[in-house]
C-alpha cells in the first residue's frame, strides 16, 4: 500500500490548531511510513509555537482502517515486531501524553489501530453512522496499541469485553451513549466541531481527559474481577478454537488489578505472542489471500476499464436464480426475472421476499430496505424485455441441451455487448456457448447456496471468453460484495471438484463400517457448521448422485460411487425436504440422529462389499481421510493451472466450503501437516481401500522434494 498517493499533512490554522491528515486511500490504513510521518508531524506540532492543540482527521472520509494487515504478515515472516512496536508505542504516547492536547474527528469508521489511535486523543468526534471496533480477534490476535486497556476504561470493562470477543462493531451514536464518543457532528461540521472541541481543552473550558488513566467507568477491582469471570466461563466454551478470547480478558484483568500501563505492557507481549501463532498466520493469510484475488494477471493489469452494469437478465427462479436475484436487487442493481410461466414466477418471486424477510429477522435489513430492492426486481416470462440488459446469468436445472438451446437464444435477443453467463455448477461452458455466434462472451458465473449470503463467486473462464467479459464480471461481482475468483474450465471448477472428495470420502467410510453420526460428529468438531451426512440431507440426495457421476464419467479412476443415496431414496428417504434422511427434522428442533437408518446404511455396505469386517480407526483418522484426498485433488487443480495460485484455494475453500479460516484454507493447513506425511498417509490407504486415495503427481514430487504445496508453480 506504500506509495505516492499515502501522505500524512498537518496544516496550521489561524486559531492555532493543526490539522494533522491521514491519507492513505482507499482505507487509510497505517502502514509503517503512515505510522513514522504521523510520529515526525506530530512532534512538529509539539515544538511549534503557533500550535494549541491537534486535531487527527482522515482524509476521503475515513477515519482509518487501523494497522495494515500486510504488515502483520510481514512480521510473520521475520518474526521482528521490533519497529512496530517501538514506533506505534511512541505515536500513542505522543496523542495521549504529548504536550498539546489532541482530538480525533472521526468519519466512516475507525477500526483497529485507527481506533486505538483516537481512544489515545482527549477526545473524539465522529459523523453520524460510523462505525467503531476493535475486530483484532478475527484475525487471531488482539489489539496491540493499547485498545484492550482504554476501551474498558471509555465504555465499562463489560461492553468493552463483548466488543472485543465479538469482534462486533458499534455505530456512532451508540459510542456516544457508551462514552467511547463525545460529539457527533454532520460530515460538514466535523472539523469545525472538533477544533471547537480542542479549543475548549486549550481554554481549560472541558477537561483535558487521558483514556488510559481514566477510572470513571470502572467499578471496584472485584467487581470487575466477578464479571471478567463471568465472560471468562463463556468463552472457554470456544477456546479451542479461539485462544484469543482468553488471552484478551487476561491483559484486560492486568490492567484492571495493576493499572493502565501495566495492562499496555501486558498487550503488548500477548500481542506479539498471538501473532507469531498458527492460528493468527492462517488468519491474516487468508485476509491476504483474500486480497490477492483482486489483481489477476491479464486481466486487471490489461488497461481496460470495466463497463456498467446496470441491467441483468436472470433465467430461473429456483432455489439458485432467487438467491442471485436477491443479491443482485440488495445492490440496487435491476434485474429482469425470467421464468417458464406465471405461476413459477410467483413461487420464485416468493423465495426471493423471503431470502429478504429472512435479513430482516437477523436485522440486516429493515422494511425500507425490502422495499427499494423489490422495486429493482421485474418478473417476465418472455425475452422481451433482454433486448437492453448488460448481463444475463442462466440458473436453470443441470441440463445441457436446455442450457444449450437458452444460449442460443439469448445470444439472438440480448444486445451485442451483453455478457451471458452461465451459472452451471459444473457443465463444461465451452459445451453451453458450442450454439452461440459470439462465444468471446461466454462465461461461468458459480455461485455458492444460499446466493445472496455466500461470499464466494467463482468467474469461469471458458476458452474464449474476453479479458473485457472477466473484468466486468470481477467489478459486478465486487458490486454485490462477493469475492470474485478467476478459475479455469474443468469438471466442477475448482472449488466443488477440490472438494469432491469431501462428498465420496464419508461415504467410503460408511462402507468401511465407520459410524456416520461418528463422522459428521469429527467434522463438526473439526470446524465445519456440519457433517457431511447432514449437509446431503439438507441439500438433498438428487444433486449429490448427478454430481457424484459427473465426476464418475470424468475421472472414473478415482471416484468413489458408494450406492447409499441410492438406497436411501428407495426406501423413501430424501432428507430434509421429506423429513427423513440421516437425521429427523421437526420444526423448532435441532435435527436428530435417526438410527432406524443404519439397517440401510449396513445394506450400503454389505453392497460395496470393501471389507470383511468393520474397520476400527480414530478420529483423527477419520478427519484425515476425509481431508487428505480434498487436499490431494486441489493439488491437481493447482498442477493443472485451474487456479493462478494455491492461495486462491484458501480464500475458496473458506469462503465457498466453510473450511474453518482459523486453519488458513485447505493448502494451507496442508502445509502446517506437511505434504510428506499426507502423501504417505494416501499411499498405505491407496493400498488398502483403492485409488480413492491414490497421491497426485504434483503432491508426491512436492512431498519427495520437500517443497510445500502453497509454494509457486514453476512455469
Ligand atoms: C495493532 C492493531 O491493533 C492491529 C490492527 O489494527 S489489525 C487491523 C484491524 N482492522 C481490520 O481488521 C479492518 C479490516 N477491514 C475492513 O473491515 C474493511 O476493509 C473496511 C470496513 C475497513 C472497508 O470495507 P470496504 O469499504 O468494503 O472496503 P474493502 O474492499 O474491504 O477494503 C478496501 C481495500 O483495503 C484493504 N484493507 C482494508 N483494511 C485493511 C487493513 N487493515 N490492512 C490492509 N488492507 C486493508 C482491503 O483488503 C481492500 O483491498 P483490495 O481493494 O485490494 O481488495
Amino acid at each position: 500500500m506504500a506509495g505516492e498517493a499515502h501522505r500524512v499533512t498537518m496544516e496550521v490554522r489561524a486559531d492555532g490548531i493543526a490539522v494533522i491528515t491521514l491519507s492513505s486511500p482507499p482505507v487509510n490504513v497505517l502502514h509503517l511510513q503512515a505510522l513514522t510521518e504521523l510520529t515526525r508531524k506530530y512532534n512538529e506540532s509539539m515544538k511549534r509555537d503557533d500550535v494549541k492543540a491537534v486535531v487527527l482527521i482522515g482524509a476521503g472520509g475515513k477515519f482509518s482502517s487501523g494497522l495494515d494487515i500486510n504488515l502483520l504478515q510481514d512480521i510473520q515472516r521475520t518474526g521482528d515486531d521490533s519497529f512496530l512496536a517501538e514506533i506505534s508505542h511512541d505515536l500513542i504516547n505522543l496523542v495521549e501524553d504529548g504536550k498539546k492536547p489532541s482530538v480525533a474527528a472521526i468519519q466512516g469508521y475507525a477500526l483497529g489501530g485507527g481506533l486505538e489511535l483516537a481512544m489515545g486523543c482527549c477526545a473524539r468526534v465522529a459523523t453520524p453512522g460510523t462505525k467503531l471496533g476493535l475486530p483484532e480477534l478475527t484475525l487471531g490476535v488482539i489489539p496491540g496499541l493499547g485498545g484492550t486497556q482504554r476501551l474498558p476504561r471509555l465504555v465499562g470493562v463489560s461492553k468493552a469485553a463483548e466488543m472485543l470477543l465479538t469482534s462486533k462493531l458499534v455505530m456512532s451514536e451508540e459510542g456516544k451513549s457508551l462514552g467511547l464518543i463525545d460529539a457527533i457532528a454532520s460530515p460538514e461540521e466535523l472539523l469545525e466541531v472538533a477544533c471547537d472541541l480542542a479549543l475548549d481543552i486549550v481554554g481549560s473550558r472541558r477537561p483535558r481527559l487521558s483514556s488510559l488513566s481514566r477510572t470513571d467507568k470502572l467499578g471496584s477491582t472485584q467487581q470487575e474481577m466477578d464479571i471478567l469471570e463471568g465472560i471468562r466461563q463463556k468463552a472457554k466454551e470456544t477456546a479451542h478454537t479461539m485462544p484469543q478470547k482468553l488471552a484478551c480478558l487476561d491483559v484486560i484483568e492486568e490492567g484492571i488489578t495493576s493499572g493502565g500501563r501495566s495492562g499496555v505492557l501486558k498487550e503488548k507481549e500477548v500481542f506479539k505472542e498471538l501473532m507469531l501463532s498458527t492460528a493468527a498466520k492462517a488468519l491474516v493469510h487468508v485476509f491476504c489471500a483474500q486480497r490477492a484475488t483482486s489483481q489477476v494477471r491479464g486481466v486487471t493489469d490489461a488497461g481496460l476499464k470495466p463497463r456498467p452494469i446496470e441491467k441483468v437478465g436472470v433465467i430461473g427462479a429456483g432455489l439458485m436464480g432467487s438467491g442471485i436475484t436477491t443479491a443482485l436487487i440488495l445492490s440496487n442493481i435491476h434485474v429482469i426475472l425470467k421464468e417458464l410461466n406465471s405461476e413459477y414466477l410467483q413461487r420464485g418471486i416468493k423465495k426471493i421476499e423471503a431470502n429478504l424477510q429472512g435479513l430482516v429477522t437477523k436485522g440486516k435489513l429493515d422494511e425500507n430496505g425490502v422495499k427499494k430492492a423489490l422495486s429493482f426486481l421485474r418478473g417476465v416470462s418472455d425475452y422481451s424485455e433482454f433486448k437492453d440488459v448488460d448481463l444475463v446469468i442462466e440458473a436453470v436445472i443441470e441440463d445441457l441441451s436446455l442450457k444449450q438451446s437458452i444460449f442460443e437464444e439469448i445470444d439472438k435477443v440480448c444486445p451485442p455487448h451483453c455478457i451471458l453467463a452461465s451459472g452451471t455448477s459444473g457443465i463444461d461452458l465451452n459445451q453451453i456457448g458450442q450454439r452461440t455466434s459470439s462465444q468471446d462472451r461466454i462465461v461461468g458465473a458459480h455461485f455458492f447456496s444460499p446466493a445472496y449470503i455466500m461470499p464466494l463467486l467463482e468467474i469461469v473462464r471458458a476458452e474464449k471468453t474476453s479479458t473485457q467479459v472477466l473484468l466486468d464480471l470481477m467489478t459486478i461481482g465486487k458490486a454485490i460484495k462477493k469475492v470474485p475468483l478467476i478459475v479455469g474450465n474443468c469438471t466442477g471448477f475448482a472449488v466443488n471438484r477440490t472438494f469432491s472428495p469431501y462428498f465420496q470420502g464419508p461415504y467410503l467410510l460408511a462402507d468401511l463400517g465407520v459410524d456416520i453420526f461418528r463422522i459428521d460428529r469429527v467434522i463438526c468438531s473439526f470446524g465445519l457448521s456440519m457433517g457431511p451426512f447432514q449437509l446431503h440431507d439438507v441439500t438433498g440426495y438428487g444433486l449429490a448422485i448427478a454430481f457424484a457421476r459427473e465426476m464418475a464419467g470424468t475421472f472414473p479412476d478415482r471416484t468413489f460411487q458408494s450406492p447409499l443415496h441410492e438406497l436411501m431414496l428407495q426406501h423413501g428417504r430424501h432428507g430434509k425436504s421429506n423429513g427423513k434422511g440421516y437425521y429427523t427434522f421437526e420444526k423448532g428442533s435441532k435435527p436428530k440422529p435417526d438410527y432406524t437408518v443404519l439397517p440401510i446404511v449396513e445394506e450400503s455396505r454389505r453392497t460395496t462389499n470393501l471389507v470383511e469386517k468393520p474397520i476400527c480407526i480414530s478420529d483423527q483418522e477419520i478427519m484425515e481421510m476425509i481431508f487428505f484426498p480434498v487436499v490431494n485433488e486441489g493439488c491437481r487443480i493447482i498442477e493443472e493451472g485451474v487456479i493462478a495460485q494455491a492461495s486462491e484455494l484458501d480464500v475458496a475453500s473458506v469462503l465457498g466450503m466453510n473450511f474453518p479460516s482459523r486453519l488458513g484454507g485447505i493448502i494451507f493447513w496442508a502445509d502446517t501437516i506437511g505434504a510428506k506425511y499426507i502423501y504417505t498417509s494416501l499411499n498405505k490407504w491407496s493400498a488398502l481401500y483403492g485409488p480413492f486415495f491414490r497421491p497426485s503427481r504434483f503432491l508426491e514430487e512436492r512431498a519427495m522434494k520437500g517443497i510445500p504445496l502453497g509454494a509457486p508453480v514453476e512455469a
